[in-house]
């Protein structure tokens, strides 16, 4: 499987299967997608801003669900194997994505999974384990939120750095090493991380350097 970052900013998903599960994959898509799902029963959980719908599609239904919502991505998240699997086979007819819950290990050729996922925005991290131990991928996200703080801002001084050398005579070579030298410099993550400096300030350290040593070089 290929990692892929997607933007389902005016994007449908529907979600079939209202659990514990099918709560944590409609908050996940509410923060982006208009989300429906379609469930007899609902979990005492939070589901975003996913509108609910209480119906108990059967494997004939489904097909008309998907026409109906015309979804860009559906997830299968019943507990009924069989509601699940006609999900799949009517995502697949008509070129949906679709993630399957209840499957690990071996998958259906073009299903999505759904990854463990660490945000610092505008940085995002997702970890996968092939489906083998979600609980791992988990774990690993927690130890990585530690890893990723100030990354956000790290993030915005790159860009922030490099859009101020594009308006000024410096070489693209030149640029590109000063902008990794930020990223790698010690000083500006703690300084980043500590709060002692700002994302402005740390950019208008850079640039003053940058004239300091006289702009361009060979
Ligand atoms: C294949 C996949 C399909 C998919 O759902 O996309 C899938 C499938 C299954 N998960 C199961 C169990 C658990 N899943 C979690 C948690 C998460 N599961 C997620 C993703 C995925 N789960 C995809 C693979 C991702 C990968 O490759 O690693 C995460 C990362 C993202 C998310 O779901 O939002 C989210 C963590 C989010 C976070 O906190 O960051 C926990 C932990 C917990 O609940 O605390 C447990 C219990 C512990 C355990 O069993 O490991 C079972 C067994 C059911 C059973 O045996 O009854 C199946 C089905 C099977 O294995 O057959
Ligand atoms: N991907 C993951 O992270 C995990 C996946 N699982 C798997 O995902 C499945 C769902 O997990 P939970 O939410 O904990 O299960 P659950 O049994 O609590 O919820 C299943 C939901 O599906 C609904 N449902 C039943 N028939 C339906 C139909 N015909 N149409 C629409 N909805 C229907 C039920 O009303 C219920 O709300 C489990 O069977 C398990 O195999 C379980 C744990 C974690």
């Amino acid at each position: 499987m290929i990692p892929l970052l997607h933007d389902f900013t005016n994007a449908t998903v529907l979600v079939v299967g209202g659990g514990p599960v099918g709560a944590r994959k409609a908050r996940r898509f509410a923060r982006e997608a208009r989300v429906l799902v379609v469930s007899p029963a609902f979990a005492d959980r939070d589901f975003g801003d996913a509108e609910l719908i209480r119906a108990a599609p059967d494997a004939d239904d489904v097909p008309a669900w998907l026409e109906r919502t015309a979804p860009a991505l559906v997830v299968a998240a019943t507990d009924d194997a069989a509601i699940n699997e006609a999900v799949v086979d009517a995502a697949h007819d008509r070129g949906i994505l679709v993630n399957r819950a209840d499957r690990s290990g071996e998958r259906e050729p073009g299903s999505v999974v759904v990854p463990a996922t660490v945000r610092e925005e505008p940085v995002t991290v997702a970890i996968a384990t092939g489906g083998r131990a979600p609980a791992l991928s988990k774990y690993l996200r927690q130890e990585l939120e530690e890893t990723l703080e100030g990354a956000g801002e790290m993030a915005r001084v790159c860009s922030g750095v490099r859009e101020q050398l594009k308006t000024r005579d410096v070489s693209a070579d030149r640029r590109r090493e000063i902008v990794t030298n930020v990223v790698n410099s010690p000083d500006v993550w703690t300084a980043l991380r500590t709060g002692t400096s700002n994302c402005p300030q740390v950019i208008e350290d850079v640039l003053g350097e940058e004239l300091a040593t006289g702009g361009d070089r060979p």
